[in-house]
């Protein structure tokens, strides 16, 4: 099956200031590469700063790598660093969800605004998309009218997951998206997620430090040390026998 998302030879480096006049450059992707087949989720773990965020963050049009491609169903959406902007194909969703929701507009308004920009839909049609969509992640169709502040945290991660849906997306990377929630909301928002995927194919690209989540929900992992991959394969695989000294370190931790 063709990929949905491949991903080929990123590198990425940040400058930082050190004093008045010196620069330091610290690369933070190296060489990465990976592919993703429609339906499919791929776990990144690795630890604290091995460039996880980096990674996500340059996947989904928000921060632009150094050089390597990142393709979706075959066409190239991004060469060392120019991005074809088509931002509905790859979403990003956060572990805090108040951070990228407006406190001053209704969930309707809010879903609005991104298909008005991003598509030719009529009034009538919007509003059809986004009562289907509110339906689609669990909510009802009266939080149309709701601020972020009435609703709950795991309604809240529910609201995030309808914006990044509104555009029908291929792919979702979920950065920690699944972490401040309590296990009970956690459980149902996974449960939420793989429905979402077996119904649409979906392909999720899921950082996370929770290693359960990572069994239960991905087909393969890529492990990142110090953002070079040291370790990619079938879950299972991985598990059991962990190849990389990253990876067991994760495990016996
Ligand atoms: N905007 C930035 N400017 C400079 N350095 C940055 C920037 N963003 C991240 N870094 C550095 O890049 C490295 C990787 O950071 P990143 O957030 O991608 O790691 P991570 O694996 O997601 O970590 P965590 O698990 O703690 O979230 C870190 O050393 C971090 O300090």
């Amino acid at each position: 099956m063709q990929p949905v998302l491949k991903v080929q030879s990123l590198n990425k480096s940040y400058t930082s200031r050190q004093g008045l006049f010196r620069r330091r450059s610290l690369q933070v992707l190296r060489d990465v590469s990976f592919a993703l087949a429609p339906g499919q989720t791929l776990a990144i773990i690795g630890e604290t700063g091995s460039g996880k965020s980096t990674l996500a963050k340059v996947l989904a049009g928000a921060d632009m790598a150094d050089s390597g491609q990142i393709l979706l169903n075959g066409q190239i959406v991004e060469d060392a660093g120019i991005r074809n902007h088509d931002c509905r194909t790859i979403r990003l969703i956060f572990q805090d969800p108040t951070r990228s929701l407006n406190p001053g507009l209704t969930i309707g308004d809010m879903l609005d605004d991104c298909l008005q920009y991003n598509t030719e839909l009529t009034e009538e049609q919007r509003y059809k998309k986004i009562r289907i969509t509110l339906s689609r992640v669990g909510l009802l169709g009266e939080h149309i009218d709701y601020y972020p502040h009435m609703f709950s945290g795991g309604q809240l991660q529910r609201v995030a997951l309808a914006r990044a849906l509104i555009l029908d997306p291929k792919v979702l990377v979920l950065d920690e998206a699944l972490s401040s929630l309590d296990p009970s909301v956690r459980a149902q928002t996974v449960n939420l997620l793989l429905e979402l995927q077996a119904a649409t194919g979906l392909a999720y690209v899921l950082i996370t430090h929770h290693l359960s989540l990572v069994r239960h929900m991905s087909d393969e992992i890529l492990v990142l040390n110090r953002g070079k991959v040291v370790e990619y394969g079938e879950t299972e695989r991985v598990f059991n026998t962990p190849k990389s000294k990253t990876m067991q370190k994760l495990l016996s931790a």
